[in-house]
């Protein structure tokens, strides 16, 4: 997918200016941006949600500016329907698609086990912890059948131990799917734990300030958050959203 040239006003606020960025098959790429820089702008700009004033977003070489449909989108809270229980509201992206809710939830069925959520099918999201219930949400982004996936700070609501379990548990999922996923957030170490790929964004109105290329996800353990490696990235990415 390519974002290219992308401008954005609110009224007489600029709040996009000229932003390109692109996505190889099967990257995690993240976009880091202090709050208010204009990444969720961007997001329902990509998703189709928002209109652009200027660029084009492109996917597969065909112009998807504007339409919807096109990428799935994971919001900042799970919006996990209440009163569905949660093989229900994972059959509903492929009932949405036209399917039935009983062929819907058979072909549901498999995805609990790899995403980590045997056992939870009838029950209901008020009754599962937050990593569960991102877990449930990530797997109905995916169930969308969409080559990329947007997240808007999917983890951002979780207590760190979680969190970390959270961005380990991704990481081996994606060893398991291919899953294109661009990834707003504002953690830095987030994004240094999961991305292949950093573009940090800042400025008024915001542009791409830099792209960072991270060693290859194998040869980051657990134990890279520990490494001066990671810290002098660490120290490159808040000397540029400092400036
Ligand atoms: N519909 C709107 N009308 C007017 N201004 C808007 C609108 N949506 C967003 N803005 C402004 O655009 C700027 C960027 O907002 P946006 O939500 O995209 O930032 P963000 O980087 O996602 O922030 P956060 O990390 O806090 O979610 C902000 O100054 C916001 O006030």
């Amino acid at each position: 997918m390519q974002v290219q040239q992308v401008s954005k006003a609110f009224a007489t606020k600029q709040v996009l200016q000229a932003v390109s960025l692109d996505l190889n098959q099967g990257e995690i790429v993240a976009l880091l941006g202090v709050s208010g820089s204009g990444k969720t702008t961007l997001f329902d700009i990509i998703a189709g949600l928002l209109p652009t004033d200027s660029g084009q977003i492109k996917l597969n070489d065909s112009d998807i500016t504007g339409q919807t449909g096109q990428v799935s989108y994971m919001l900042q809270k799970d919006l996990l329907l209440p009163f569905r229980t949660i093989a229900g509201n994972m059959a509903l992206p492929l009932q949405v698609q036209g399917m039935t809710k009983k062929a819907a939830l058979a072909k549901v069925q498999p995805y609990f086990a790899t995403f980590g959520l045997a056992g939870t099918e009838n029950q209901y999201p008020s009754s599962l912890s937050g990593g569960m219930r991102q877990r449930a949400a990530l797997l109905r982004t995916y169930l969308f059948g969409k080559q990329v996936a947007l997240l808007d700070e999917p983890f951002s609501a979780l207590d760190e131990i979680t969190k970390r379990e959270m961005h380990r548990w991704y990481l081996q999922m994606m060893t398991q799917i291919d899953l294109t996923t661009l990834l707003v957030t504002h953690d830095i170490d987030e994004a240094l734990v999961l991305a292949d790929r950093i573009y940090v964004f800042g400025g008024q109105p915001a542009q791409i300030a830099a792209e960072l290329q991270l060693p290859p996800r194998a040869q980051r353990d657990a134990e890279f958050e520990l490494t001066s490696q990671f810290l002098t990235y660490k120290r490159q990415i808040l000397e540029l959203l400092a400036q």
